[in-house]
């Protein structure tokens, strides 16, 4: 049973899978034209603190911080799909991959996703309420109680007529080569999609760690040669590179590479990125992937520095929950390696409205009014998929 492949289309997949109520798993890797997808057949997903090492292969889905509502979701690959066929793993159960195959020959009536269960918390926050919580992390900042925050909102946008998850999948994937694009699906949980620009961890095949220390922000420019950065931007990205080199350092590694910081474009934006790379086949360290997700999540990228006075306030000030916005999420122990990305860029799918997020670093130099304007054009990512596609 263990070599049965069969050919399908992504709509066929997406469908049963949520007609059979299963959790599924759509990405695409940065630069990739290829599509792939995983479901878990038997439970409908499995919890706990991601071992990437000790995984077998799925995907992570986890939220910004662990609660009863939003747990850590692993949706092991009990099917893969590598964007022609569908094959399942060895140890898949029979008895839900023929029930599988069975939703898969008639074509899925339903034009649907799953929702969660969980959304009378999605509070939303006005411009007011969230300058005003911009103007009290600088007060804070300047008190000396943390250097940076990174403060978000959320906002509700009106899905199209008809929408459908894989066409807007798509188009994500059409718009944004470099990002890594992907739709998660779980029953119960709900269904985010996103174009993410930012590495958490990743591990590929020639065994090369990489992650990446993501900040300062601006409206892209033709030639990113020409980017100018203000020294605030600049400060709030050396920020992240140092918090990157201090868990290298908790760790007593010293054998990686440095490169950066360089502009990168994001979709209608541009970025300051620096690269940090360890190649394992020379250094011998087997847990470096769990080790640093321990260390970098939530990141000085979403969070704050230092890590837990920046948590503490966004708890007492940002006004909602940031649920799995922020978190982090992607395969893992997959024929191209272990990828997770920070779930930036993202929205929630509910019936008939989509709930877009977005956060800016707020430091000493920060003014109220462009942090706004910058969540703005951050949540444009989606935005412009939600009216275009
Ligand atoms: C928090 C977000 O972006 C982060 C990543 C890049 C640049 C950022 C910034 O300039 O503030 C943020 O730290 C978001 O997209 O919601």
């Amino acid at each position: 049973m263990g070599d049965t492949t069969q050919n399908h289309t992504l709509e066929q997949i997406f469908g049963a899978a949520i007609a059979g109520q299963k959790a599924v798993a759509v990405w695409r890797l940065p630069l990739s034209q290829k599509v792939q997808a995983c479901m878990q057949l038997g439970q409908q997903y499995t919890t706990g603190q991601p071992q990437l090492e000790a995984s077998p292969f799925g995907f992570f889905f986890c939220p910004f911080q662990v609660s009863a509502q939003e747990q850590n979701i692993f949706i092991k690959g009990d099917l893969y799909f590598d964007g022609e066929k569908l094959a399942p793993a060895a140890d898949a159960p029979e008895k839900q991959l023929q029930e599988f195959y069975t939703l898969l020959q008639a074509p899925p009536s339903i034009n649907g996703w799953h929702t969660s269960a969980n959304l009378e918390n999605h509070t939303f926050q006005t411009e007011q309420g969230f300058m005003r919580a911009v103007e009290k992390a600088v007060e804070a900042i300047q008190a000396e109680q943390m250097e940076k925050v990174v403060l978000s909102r959320n906002s509700l946008q009106a899905l199209p007529e008809n929408f459908s998850p894989v066409a807007a999948f798509q188009a994500m994937a059409d718009a944004y080569p470099r990002a890594f694009v992907s739709l998660v699906s779980v029953p119960g949980v709900g269904t985010w999609m996103g174009a993410s620009p930012e590495i958490l961890v990743s591990i590929n095949e020639q065994q090369e760690f990489h992650t990446v220390a993501l900040a300062g922000t601006q409206t892209a420019v033709e030639n990113v040669a020409d980017a100018i950065w203000r020294q605030k931007e600049i400060e709030e990205q050396a920020m992240v590179e140092r918090y990157i080199l201090s868990c290298f350092k908790k760790l007593r590694l010293r054998e990686y590479t440095e490169v950066g910081p360089k502009t990168i474009k994001a979709g209608n934006l541009m970025h300051l990125r620096t690269d940090f790379k360890v190649n394992l086949k020379v250094v011998h360290f087997p847990t470096l992937g769990t080790d640093m997700l321990e260390l970098l999540h939530p990141t000085s990228a979403v969070c704050g520095l230092p890590k837990e006075p920046a948590l503490q306030f966004i708890l007492a000030h940002e006004g909602y929950n940031r649920s799995y916005y922020s978190g982090y999420l992607g395969p893992v122990n997959s024929t191209s390696g272990s990828h997770l990305y920070v779930n930036l860029r993202c929205m929630q799918l509910q019936q008939h409205e989509a709930n877009l997020y977005a956060g800016a670093g707020i430091t000493e130099g920060s003014n109220p009014q462009r942090e706004w304007q910058e969540t703005q054009h951050k949540m444009q990512t989606m935005g412009k998929i939600l009216s275009e596609y």
